[in-house]
């Protein structure tokens, strides 16, 4: 495809496809699963656990939806051939359609967990677009994502009308924070040619992993501190993600990218079980 030029939409294309591609199921799966598991872990009722799960998709698919519009004539430049909206796999017109529904839906859903959980989650969201709506370009650009995973935990306590543990959205930010500088990691040069320069962008390509793997080590310190887990299994798990952050470090390759999401895993996990 010429970049720059919009596409003639594609024949026979599937609208249902190309609005799951630009949802980013991927991330937007990911998150949703991890309510789920706070969710299971703070001793949410099946009910309640239901709602916040809706709430967060709801959320998820708005900013999944949101960024594909926003980005559309950058992506169109940088000729992202990944793009639904680009590649004429998707509809515009649609997409704009979905998002406007899954923002309502985000805002009944969210208010229904209570005012706080409620207020949190729409905030959590709202940090999330103002990612999609500028901060991504910026040396800020991690912030929405350690305002929204640490936030996120409150969302899930405050449903159940409690504060977080300090460590659970303090774990969780700096998990979103690894995310981040991974999930930029393969659109280094597409987002170069439109001028996009977040703090990844800024750290440069071979201080991404490092820079990642560091900050998902404190995440796991993080949480075995704040967690207490019996010796044996803080010692395991520590050793475990030193070994792991070792690989982000010297390992070369796609090594040091797939250790990192092993580090962010864990991490994860531990931040569910130990609670
Ligand atoms: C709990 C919660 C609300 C979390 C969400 C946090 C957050 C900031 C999510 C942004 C997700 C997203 C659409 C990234 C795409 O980034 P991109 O535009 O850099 O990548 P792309 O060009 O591949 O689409």
């Amino acid at each position: 495809m010429t970049a720059g030029v919009a596409p003639e939409p594609a024949a026979g294309r599937s609208p249902v496809r190309g609005l799951v591609a630009a949802s980013h199921p991927a991330p937007a799966l990911a998150v949703t699963v991890l309510a789920g598991l706070l969710a299971a872990a703070q001793g949410l009722s099946p009910g309640r656990a239901a709602l916040v799960v809706a709430a967060v998709l709801a959320g998820q698919l708005s900013i999944g939806w949101s960024n594909d519009l926003v980005d559309l004539s950058r992506d169109r430049r940088a000729g992202r051939l990944d793009k639904p909206l680009v590649t004429g796999a998707g509809s515009e017109r649609v997409v704009r359609l979905a998002c406007a529904g899954a923002v309502v839906a985000c805002v009944g859903l969210s208010l229904a967990l209570g005012t706080v959980a409620g207020l949190l989650h729409l905030g959590c969201v709202a940090s999330a677009w103002a990612y999609n709506l500028g901060l991504k370009a910026t040396v800020w650009s991690w912030v929405p994502y350690a305002l929204s995973f640490g936030g996120l935990t409150a969302v899930v306590t405050w449903a159940d009308g409690e504060a977080p543990p300090w460590w659970w959205p303090v774990g969780a930010a700096l998990l979103g924070v690894g995310a981040h500088l991974l999930n930029v990691l393969p659109d280094l040069d597409d987002d170069a040619a439109t001028g996009v320069r977040g703090l990844p962008h800024r750290l440069g390509p071979r201080r991404i992993a490092p820079v990642a793997g560091a900050v998902l080590v404190a995440a796991s310190a993080v949480v075995l501190v704040g967690a207490g887990p019996p010796t044996a299994v803080a010692v395991a798990a520590a050793a475990c993600v030193l070994v792991l952050a070792v690989v982000v470090v010297r390992g070369s390759g796609r090594l040091p990218f797939l250790a990192a999401i092993a580090i962010a895993l864990a991490d994860a996990a531990l931040l569910v079980v130990a609670r």
